[in-house]
């Protein structure tokens, strides 16, 4: 059974044109799967509609085979969705333990242990704990969000362009890390516009168009796929 199984959902924003179309994907245990497709393709609309944060309006979304679809932002994260957006996903004006301490709201007695984990698997975070998510670089600071989005304990993270902004050596050490928790047990399902270095650490990819599914495959064989490239690699 997947972990993650989307069936042709329709969403959008309010009364203009819907972005999603009928978009359908899945994510199997112990996957990483990476979407790409071009600006405005729908990309981080499909990870919010996963998380809750965007209605659908049709179709189905179910997390380890249980119906989703009605359930709330909370429901879902209580379920077991983890979305670590691209933008101001740490608060700045509080410490990392802060940050840590305020994202394991599901299970307040568990997040003493749970930050103390983090802290033995990130020992980057241990050493800032007292300093504000501000002062942190870029790459620590996606460290610090996908910690924060582990403290829920999830069965599923969604990752919206996690290495945007980041120099070629933070990114390529932020791939190292989303492996390392992948290879821990975490299925993935992430956006990238750094696609080829994406596709590569991926099981499979989708290449979402204008709110549909265009293509999809093995993540090397299609980082490797001429008409891909062409259209979305600039190769
Ligand atoms: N909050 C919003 N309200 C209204 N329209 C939105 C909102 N967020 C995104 N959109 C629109 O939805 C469309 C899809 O955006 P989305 O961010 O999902 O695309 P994307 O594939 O992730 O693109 P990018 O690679 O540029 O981030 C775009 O036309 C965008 O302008």
């Amino acid at each position: 059974m997947s972990i993650l199984s989307v069936d042709r959902i329709v969403a959008g924003y309010g009364a203009s044109e819907e972005i999603l179309k009928g978009t359908s994907m899945r994510v199997e245990a112990n996957e990483i799967v990476t979407i790409i497709g071009p600006n405005g393709a729908g990309k981080s609309t499909f990870l919010k509609a996963v998380a809750g944060l965007v209605a659908t309006k049709a179709g189905a979304i179910r997390l380890g085979g249980d119906d989703v679809t009605s359930s709330d932002a909370q429901g879902r994260a209580r379920a077991g969705i983890s979305f670590v957006p691209q933008e101001r996903n740490v608060f700045g004006s509080l410490t990392v333990a802060e940050n840590l301490e305020i994202s394991g709201y599901l299970d307040p007695k568990g997040a003493t242990a749970r930050i103390a984990a983090l802290y033995d698997r990130y020992p980057m975070l241990a050493g800032k704990r007292r300093a504000l998510a501000r002062t942190l670089s870029g790459g620590q600071r996606q460290i610090l969000a996908m910690a924060m989005g582990l403290m829920t304990d999830p069965k599923l993270m969604l990752l919206d362009e996690p290495t945007a902004g980041l120099s070629p050596k933070a990114a390529d050490e932020l791939f190292d890390a989303v492996v390392a928790l992948n290879r821990g047990g975490l299925p993935i399902l992430m956006v990238e516009q750094h696609a080829v270095e994406a596709l590569a650490i991926s099981t499979r990819g989708y290449v979402l168009v204008s709110g549909r599914n265009s293509a999809e495959g093995a993540g090397p064989s299609l980082a490797a796929d001429p008409e891909i490239r062409r259209l979305f690699l600039g190769g």
